[in-house]
């Protein structure tokens, strides 16, 4: 028997050898199990912190119908007109797919990334400002008709580039006028009026912060009508980047999508920002109005 036994107390010494090693790994493995998890938790943030309630007002999958989607929100209480017939009557937010095509905005691409190869953000924005020809460049601006001349670039936009522009802004514009009742004149572009490239990368100054939320009246000078051209599509272009309005009770989130045109009145009854993009590159067109005729611009020219 006591023959017998020792085998097995051999055999059960050796197994708890052959555990040793485990057990001295053991703080190694959870560790690594604590870093992979807190890794796939990163990713995973933007799905949680986007409120499980907000509703999606038009989904990157997805094509609104022929009359938009439109969504009203209150008008601030204190809100006060200067312009009548122009100012709106009824805040909201407006949204139309089939007024920019995907072939114009994969056109505009091209044009945002011709001035923007010139220069470029150090952080993950880069903007190309199309009136004053600011583009970031590093951590600073500079402007990109300086830069081509001393690239001895002649042209840097065609007369067809800025004609498309000049077309989805008269298109945008035209719709505004119809959905808030506009007399003609009295709507204008103001700026700035700019192409914007985001990316994952970290941040290299505040400009680069696009993830913040605002209202256009306090970011800007004179908006009245914010509208915003997406050039690419959330999900399959680039992850994260989705556009969320922050008023309580209307927090709802615009998915991104070639072509598609998100029009709102720019008070703060629309306070929104740019969700933070976790992969991919994604472009649009900032394109605002305003009804006040000291802060009308003319169409970008971008001579060079
Ligand atoms: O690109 C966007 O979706 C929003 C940009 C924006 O909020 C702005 O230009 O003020
Ligand atoms: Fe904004």
């Amino acid at each position: 028997m006591a023959k017998s036994k020792k085998p097995s107390a051999a055999k059960s010494s050796g197994s708890e050898e052959g555990l040793q090693p485990v057990v001295n790994s053991l703080p190694r493995i959870l560790f690594t199990f604590l870093i992979a998890g807190a890794a796939i938790l990163y990713r995973l943030q933007p799905l949680w912190r986007e409120n499980p309630n907000a509703m999606v007002l038009a989904m990157w999958n997805s094509t609104v119908g022929t009359n938009g989607m439109v969504q009203k929100v209150p008008c601030p209480e204190n809100q006060k007109v200067e312009y009548s017939g122009c100012e709106a009557a009824t805040c909201g937010r407006y949204i139309l797919d089939r007024l920019v095509t995907n072939e114009e905005a994969e056109k505009l691409i091209a044009i945002a990334e011709k001035g923007m190869s010139l220069g470029g953000g150090s952080g993950g924005a880069t903007i190309l400002d199309l009136h004053s020809g600011a583009l970031s460049v590093g951590t600073k601006f500079a402007d990109v008709r300086e830069l081509a001349k001393k690239s001895g670039i002649k042209e840097l936009f065609s007369y067809e580039d800025l004609k498309l522009y000049r077309s989805v802004k008269n298109r945008i514009q035209v719709e505004i006028e119809k959905k808030w009742k506009i007399g003609p004149g009295k709507l204008k572009l103001t700026k700035p009026t700019f192409f914007s490239r985001m990316t994952d990368r970290r941040p290299s100054t505040v400009h680069d912060e696009y993830w913040h939320v605002h209202t256009d009246t306090e970011q800007y000078d004179r908006f009245h009508y914010t509208s915003l051209l997406y050039l690419n599509t959330y999900h399959t272009d680039f992850k994260g980047g989705r556009f969320m309005f922050d008023s309580p009770g209307n927090n709802n989130t615009v998915h991104p999508k070639a072509g598609r045109v998100s029009i709102f009145t720019s008070g703060t009854e629309n306070p929104h920002h740019v969700e933070r993009v976790t992969s991919g590159t994604r472009y649009a067109i900032t394109i605002p109005f305003t009804c006040d005729p000291e802060y009308a611009i003319a169409d970008p020219q971008m001579e060079v």
